[in-house]
């Protein structure tokens, strides 16, 4: 694995910290008046939404045309995305545990970096470096993904977005070197689809569902994981994120001993173009056209509420798809499960005790990528450590 460099000196205490733990997602509005906001960033990412060199037209153009649209959605959730508040809970719980069990980089300080929303990542930078990181001071910061599978189009975009403020906050030098004297020490949690810890908080909030069947019932509830779907374009580029969703999935299954029969099936498609499928709805809708009204749809690739669980499943599918069948049910987001706060502090003990800079398959782009963005945010990531090339 890559090493990281020494990046801080030992404080009085013995500690090597402070560490800033960066928690990475998209974010979403947390009130309705910022849905318009929300959607002109995310219709203007090119790395999620690639429009090329019309990007900076079409995008609002789109974003502005579905804003009332995805309103309505928020308002029928309550008024915004609970996320923030989710997000803001777990790095901060998160915190408190590794503060315990890994004294040599306490205090640990918690930090949110959205991609789409407030606190968006320039605001979070600017926060670091008022807090005494980098600036010249030096200091470590942990980028830790907080989408538990790798998407170039998701956690790919944060890490492009964080590199491009880095480069604007702590800028290289005249002379080209890639870190100045004193800048933030950056490594990267890039991934953890099969983390024994997400795994296991994963499968209690499967188990809490199964046991509200009848007992003669309960082994013949089918199991529907759900994860947000992929245009095919990126999925036939060579993005890790379907890879890895069905190794989260099967790694539930094992810890479950396959007590249950089960299926993959993929949301939230937006436009013309073809999804990685089969669809959600669609697979609830046939399901229960056979006869099959035992169902639990388990979402996979978030890690807390948003629309897509409170409004699309909960709703659009819960409500709609499968209106007057009560067997048809979902288990509970992670949120604040304390066994997924806990998957984090280890998960973050572990980084930082191995000192590596990120995985290895951070230096693998994908077959068919062509961005430069992409190529210089791996190098920058990766070459923290020295150890790997980017290929
Ligand atoms: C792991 C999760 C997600 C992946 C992968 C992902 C890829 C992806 N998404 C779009 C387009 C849109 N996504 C939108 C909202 C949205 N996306 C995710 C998660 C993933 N997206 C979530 C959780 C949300 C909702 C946020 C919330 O707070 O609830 C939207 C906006 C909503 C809409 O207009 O319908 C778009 C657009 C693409 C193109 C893509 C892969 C390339
Ligand atoms: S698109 Fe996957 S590495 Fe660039
Ligand atoms: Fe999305």
């Amino acid at each position: 694995m890559a090493t990281l460099a020494p990046p801080v000196t030992q404080n009085s205490t013995g500690s090597k910290g402070p560490t800033a733990m960066v928690f990475m997602n998209m974010g979403g509005p947390s009130t309705t008046d910022e849905v318009g906001d929300f959607l002109s960033r995310l219709f203007a990412d090119g790395d999620l939404i690639p429009l090329g060199r019309l990007q900076s037209y079409i995008g609002p153009l789109i974003s502005r045309r579905r804003t009332p649209k995805i309103q309505k959605q928020y308002a029928a959730i309550g008024g915004g995305s609970p996320i923030r508040k989710w997000s803001e809970l777990q790095s901060s719980e998160m915190c408190k545990i590794l503060d315990q069990t890994s004294p040599e980089t306490a205090p640990h300080k918690p930090y949110v970096a959205f991609r789409y929303a407030n606190p968006l990542t320039e605001e979070m930078y600017e926060r670091l470096l008022a807090d005494g990181f980098g600036g010249g001071k030096g200091g470590r910061a942990v980028a830790f993904t907080q989408y538990p599978q790798y998407s170039c189009s998701t956690t790919g975009s944060s890490l492009n977005e964080l590199w491009k403020w880095r480069n604007r906050l702590e800028g290289k030098r005249a002379t080209g070197e890639t870190q100045p004297d004193g800048a933030i020490t950056w490594s990267v949690i890039d991934r953890w689809p099969a983390h024994p810890g997400l795994i296991e908080a994963i499968a209690k909030n499967i188990e809490d569902q199964l046991v509200t069947y009848p007992m003669a019932k309960r082994k013949d509830v089918v199991l529907l994981f759900s994860a947000h779907s992929l245009p095919m374009s990126v999925v036939n580029r060579g993005d890790p994120y379907p890879a890895e969703v069905a190794a989260t999935v099967y790694a539930v299954m094992q810890r479950l001993g396959f007590s249950n029969p089960y299926r993959l099936c993929w949301q939230s498609q937006v436009g013309p173009s073809a999804w990685l499928g089969a669809q959600t709805s669609d697979t609830v809708r046939e399901y229960v056209k056979r006869g099959q009204t035992d169902l639990v749809i388990i979402p996979v690739a978030f890690t807390s509420d948003h629309i897509e669980t409170l409004y699309e499943i909960d709703q659009e599918v819960m409500h709609e798809d499968a209106k007057g069948y009560p067997g048809v049910k979902r288990a509970a987001s992670l949120n604040d499960s304390p066994i997924f706060i806990q998957a984090l502090a280890d998960l973050a003990r572990d980084h930082l005790q191995s000192g590596e800079s990120c995985s290895r398959q951070m230096a693998l782009r994908c077959q068919g990528c062509t961005s430069e963005r992409c190529l210089e945010q791996k190098k920058f990531f990766v070459g923290q450590s020295n150890l790997l090339s980017v290929l």
